[in-house]
């Protein structure tokens, strides 16, 4: 993935497909689109039901003839048609009817660093399939770390932790590019599993992920020293009928604890196969945490305990990596420019 600044200036979309959001921005427009990832389709006709938010409420409650389909998986799509229905329905009929005016409509995609040929195909299959005469490809956690503000395109080292829904992504750059990255396969669907799997051991309770959130926000308050019990509803495992629960959100805690050591470990693997001048660098700069799971109650002061380096989550983590192409897009972002050397 080595679009030039220059290419960028010439998308007037971009667009991040995210395993749990899909977020569009449209030049001169903003940001138009930012719902679940998620599509409800009748599967007797092949009608689309539902996108979006409405879909993603739809789960686990529709009857045998509605599936609800989730086509993007650890940042491949894995269902490009899926996809691009989903796509054409989120971005509304006004823009769809400007995209097919303009007949050089190019396209700006993020992808995770690394990506394989058939992934970047099938993101350059779907955007071409809407109408994109090019698509150009951008590594997220380049977007990422621009749209956090940061100074990619210095001699210096920058590191970011994108933690999505499937994965975190870290990586270290330095002159624009990536210098050293790993991807862990730890993200907010393995928290939310680990929160499952704890109701389900030690208070013999079935719930779907959606109903954790009050745990979540519990978590996230840190308004006093021990946040009160909160109250879960859900199936009891062994007679199936409704129960109600009340759990200790301290203990949820570690159990989400024990899951993320993962991005600890991805952490180090980077920090290990960094030159040593840029990990002096990062001692002093610190780590950025972008992405929707960087609000993950615990997960900041676990970095920062286990890294001893400053960590920083972003202003609006889960927007970083779309606002980072936006910004390229609009212009905002300088190309690197090296001063040739003089005799
Ligand atoms: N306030 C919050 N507290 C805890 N987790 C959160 C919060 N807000 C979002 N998340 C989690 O963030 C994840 C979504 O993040 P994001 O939108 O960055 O993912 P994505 O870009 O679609 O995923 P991926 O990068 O894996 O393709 C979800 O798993 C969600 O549970």
């Amino acid at each position: 993935m080595t679009t030039s600044v220059g290419q960028l200036r010439r998308c007037s979309v971009a667009v991040d497909l995210g395993a749990a959001r899909t977020r569009v921005y449209v030049k001169n427009h903003g940001l138009i689109v930012d719902e679940p990832t998620v599509t409800a389709v009748n599967s007797r006709t092949g009608a689309l039901i539902a996108v979006g938010g409405r879909a993603e409420y739809m789960a686990g409650r529709t009857p045998d003839h509605i599936r609800v389909v989730r086509p993007v998986c650890h940042g491949t799509i894995v269902d490009i048609e899926m996809a691009q229905r989903l796509l054409r329905q989120l971005v509304g009929d006004k823009l769809r009817r400007a995209w097919r005016r303009k007949p050089t409509m190019r396209a700006a995609v993020c992808l995770p660093a690394g990506s394989e040929p058939l992934t970047q195909r099938a993101a350059v299959e779907t955007l071409t399939g809407l109408g994109a005469r090019r698509v150009e490809l951008v590594d997220t956690m380049v977007a990422a770390a621009v749209g956090c503000g940061l100074p990619v395109e210095q001699p210096e080292a920058t590191m970011i932790v994108v933690c999505g829904a499937g994965t975190t992504q870290v990586a270290v750059l330095s002159l624009g590019s990536i210098v050293a990255a790993e991807t862990v396969p730890v993200g907010g669907e393995a928290v939310d599993h680990a929160v499952v799997q704890h109701l389900r051991l030690h208070h013999e309770l079935m719930v779907a992920s959606q109903n954790i959130r009050p745990l979540h926000l519990a978590l996230a308050g840190d308004g006093g020293p021990e946040p009160a019990p909160v109250e879960v509803h859900g199936r009891d495992v062994v007679s199936g009928e409704a129960r109600c629960v009340q759990v200790e959100p301290e203990r949820v805690r570690r159990a989400i604890a024990a899951r993320l050591t993962g991005v600890l470990d991805g952490i180090s693997e980077v920090l290990r196969r960094c030159p040593p001048d840029l990990v002096a660098d990062l001692a002093e700069r610190g780590i950025m945490l972008a992405g929707g799971s960087a609000l993950i109650p615990g997960l900041e002061p676990m970095i920062r305990q286990g890294t001893m380096m400053p960590v920083q989550v972003a202003e609006r983590p889960d927007t970083c990596a779309v606002q980072g192409l936006a910004a390229m897009i609009e212009g905002h972002v300088s190309p690197l420019e090296l001063a040739p050397l003089t005799p």
